[in-house]
């Protein structure tokens, strides 16, 4: 078949759901009670417990993982980025699902919007209650998740996340609170879309996405690339120990616009000087971090994230160190995607 043939309006939408654990494939041993396990519900039985969404589009469902994804690895994202390429390559569906634990949701999300070649929909979608708590919110998700889609609104938006009402862009999605169903949210920019009563109204769109997709095809591993948190009186131990383990980056989560200390900043000049290249991001949780602010990051070697989370900011910088070392080339990459 034809790459990028569409369906007639007649044609019912197919969608594949790629599962990978998470709570909403967990199970615990009380509906009241907290403690559960994630990765636990084989696709299968996620199939079966939400009837309506078979009303909404032709689902198939493939395993591709079973873990809480606090376990989430760069093996595994290879593999989904993979199979969701070879799926719209092969013209096997109209979109993709990805049930996925809500921890690293936002770093599975934003590698795919990274590396994902089409401009088909792929979603992904959590719970922060497992599927045998009462009031569980996996199931309405999952429905609304296969909602979005199956839904011809939905070409264009990129990768995304569906989850209590709101859909938001890989790029900006970030998990909030820790226990809370409202806990995906983006500081920045807000949700792109909102989702009631069985459909998505589509508000924004990014437009920072790679017009030209990372290409990992083939690829077993990416360059190592480690987050250094910023704190009031750090030591630069942490800096020195990623340098002699022989990392190709450092992300340093800095105070406010991406500060750091005296001591910690020489470690990341000197890290920068031996070839490791440094991005410097920030754990406030909101705003950019821009050049030349506080720092003189020309003299010292470094790129800055932009709005970049240190989580996102590292797979970037990953995937950008499979192409380039070049300075120039990854700081037009922050600014850019
Ligand atoms: N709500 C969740 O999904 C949390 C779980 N630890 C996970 O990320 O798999």
């Amino acid at each position: 078949q034809t790459k990028g043939a569409t369906n007639t309006s007649k044609d019912e939408p197919r969608v594949i759901i790629l599962a990978t654990g998470g709570t909403i494939a967990g199970s615990g041993e009380s509906s009241t009670k907290a403690a559960y396990t994630a990765g636990k519900i084989p696709i299968e039985n996620l199939l079966n417990a939400v009837p309506e969404m078979h009303k909404l589009a032709k689902i198939k469902g493939e395993q591709i993982a079973q873990i809480g994804s606090q376990d989430m690895n760069i093996e595994t994202w290879l593999k989904l980025s993979n199979r969701i390429n070879e799926i719209f390559e092969n013209n096997e569906a109209d979109g993709v699902v990805i049930t996925h634990g809500t921890d690293t949701q936002e770093e599975t999300a934003y590698f795919l919007e990274l590396t994902v070649n089409s401009n088909k929909p792929v979603v992904l979608v959590g719970a922060m209650r497992p599927a045998t708590a009462m009031s569980q919110d996996g199931n309405r998700n999952l429905l609304d998740a296969v909602m979005v889609a199956a839904s011809p609104n939905s070409k264009e938006v990129g990768v995304v996340t569906a989850m209590n009402e709101a859909v938001f862009a890989a790029r900006d999605v970030t998990k909030t609170v820790t226990t809370n169903m409202a806990t995906f949210q983006s500081r920045n920019f807000g949700p792109i879309g909102l989702i009631y009563d069985g459909k998505v109204s589509y508000y924004y769109k990014t437009l920072r996405s790679p017009e030209k997709k990372f290409n990992v095809k083939g690829l077993t591993k990416l360059p190592q690339v480690e987050i250094v948190y910023g704190y009031a009186d750090a030591s630069p131990k942490a800096v020195k120990a990623a340098k002699e383990e022989g990392v190709a980056g450092i992300v340093y989560a800095g105070m406010g616009n991406g500060n750091f200390n005296a001591p910690v900043g020489e470690a990341l000049a000197d890290a920068a000087k031996s070839g490791i290249l440094v991005c410097r991001a920030a754990r406030a949780g909101a705003g950019r971090v821009t050049l030349f602010n506080e720092v003189d990051d020309k003299a010292l070697g470094f790129v800055v994230a932009d709005d970049l989370n240190p989580q996102k900011a590292r797979i970037l910088l990953m995937l950008a160190l499979t192409e380039t070392k070049d300075k120039a080339a990854v700081q037009d990459m922050f600014f850019k995607y």
